[in-house]
């Protein structure tokens, strides 16, 4: 018989609060599931301020759940309670259950995908340098990290932290950088691995759409995993996209998997706004001479051939990658290659695409 109610609330009530009481005793504790050998539970704290110290304990409390026989997995969230709101059935962090809210936003204006077939090409970097170069232009933009399996733009745009739910229903995204920020990695331990299966995903994916407190926004950018699965075609033909751009090095294999990315959009009637040649050359520092280290024109040729706008060429910039690294994307800068996303970001905004 796997592990019950009663056991998780008992090893709980064996934990002290420093203030006095039990997360038991106290009525903090919210959302208590058990599915299998996985638990998760919500700590509701009485204040934004109150829940980030009570991070120690909430560690402690996966930590004693985990101790039950029968537990193989325990993930606890805290959130902040709101006074006078229904306690939250929310489960803000752990493995989200599919929820019935719409995919499209209400105060959102377009939903950009960037995609990419292959991994690795720059698709996080192009959507982080994209959303600040739009967000510096005036626009009002939000940044969705559904690389749900490896999400990098918490660290990209330097933004930690788990966000708020203070009324249990909704949760508050995060802001760097002039962008309104949310992340599957917000949620997530860093460095631990993420085995999802697809309603989890579609759950997830739901959530940070349709709960997430966005605000008005001219556009929200998704940052799409690579490939073909789930995660796309959830969003392709739940999510109401104005379009995608996809991302591929010069490369022929990066380009042949970009391929099938757009064909995939195509089946699912999901127009592709563009093309953007990411590491399509190298500068060298000492010669200045361009490098064609991926191979040369391969992005511009395809999209002649399809007839879709080539929206930028971006070279193999040292720049960026530290940029990206620190958690200030390049665009926010003024170097080169911010006025080549600017140039972008113009693009994309003069055609009427954000
Ligand atoms: N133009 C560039 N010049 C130099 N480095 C770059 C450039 N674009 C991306 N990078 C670096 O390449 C690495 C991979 O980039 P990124 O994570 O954006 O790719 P991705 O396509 O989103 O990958 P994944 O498939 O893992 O999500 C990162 O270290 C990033 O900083």
């Amino acid at each position: 018989m796997g592990v019950t109610q009663e056991q998780i609330r008992a090893v709980l009530e064996r934990l002290a609060l420093p203030d006095g009481g039990t997360l038991v005793s106290r009525d903090m504790l919210r959302a208590l599931r058990i599915e299998g050998g996985k638990v998760s539970f919500v700590i509701e704290a009485p204040s934004p301020e109150i829940a980030k110290l009570m991070e120690p304990l909430r560690k402690a409390a996966e930590a004693a759940v985990l101790s039950l026989e029968g537990v193989e997995k325990v993930s606890a969230a805290l959130t902040a309670h709101a006074p006078q709101q229904p306690a939250p059935s929310l489960k803000v962090g752990g493995h989200p259950k599919p929820q019935a809210e719409p995919l499209k936003p209400a105060g959102v204006k377009r939903i950009l995908a960037v995609a990419s077939g292959k991994g690795g090409v720059g698709k996080s970097t192009v959507s982080s340098n994209l959303a600040v170069a739009l967000a510096k232009q005036g626009r009002k933009v939000g940044l969705l990290d559904a690389d749900i399996y490896g999400p990098s733009q918490p660290r990209m745009m330097g933004a930690k932290g788990r966000p708020a739910s203070p009324d249990g229903k909704t949760i508050e995204p995060l802001h760097a950088h002039g962008v309104t920020l949310m992340s599957i990695g917000f949620m997530l331990e860093e460095g631990k691995a993420v085995v999802w299966r697809g309603p989890m995903l579609m759950g997830a994916l739901q959530q940070m759409l349709g709960q997430v407190n966005w605000g008005e926004l001219d556009v929200l950018i998704v940052d799409l995993p690579p490939g073909t699965g789930d995660v796309q075609l959830t969003l392709c033909t739940k999510a109401e996209l104005s379009g995608a751009i996809v991302v591929s090095t010069p490369q022929d294999v990066a380009l042949l998997d970009a391929r099938k990315a757009m064909d995939m959009f195509s089946t699912l009637k999901t127009p592709v706004l563009g093309l953007i040649e990411n590491m399509s050359f190298f500068t060298c520092p000492d010669c200045g001479g361009e490098h064609h280290i991926f191979g040369h024109g391969g992005v511009a040729a395809e999209a002649e051939a399809l007839g879709l706008p080539l929206l930028g060429a971006l070279p193999i910039d040292l720049e960026t990658r530290l940029a990206g690294d620190s958690g200030t994307p390049v665009a926010a800068g003024e170097g080169p290659m911010a006025r080549a996303y600017a140039r972008i970001a113009e693009g994309l905004i003069g055609g009427g695409m954000a």
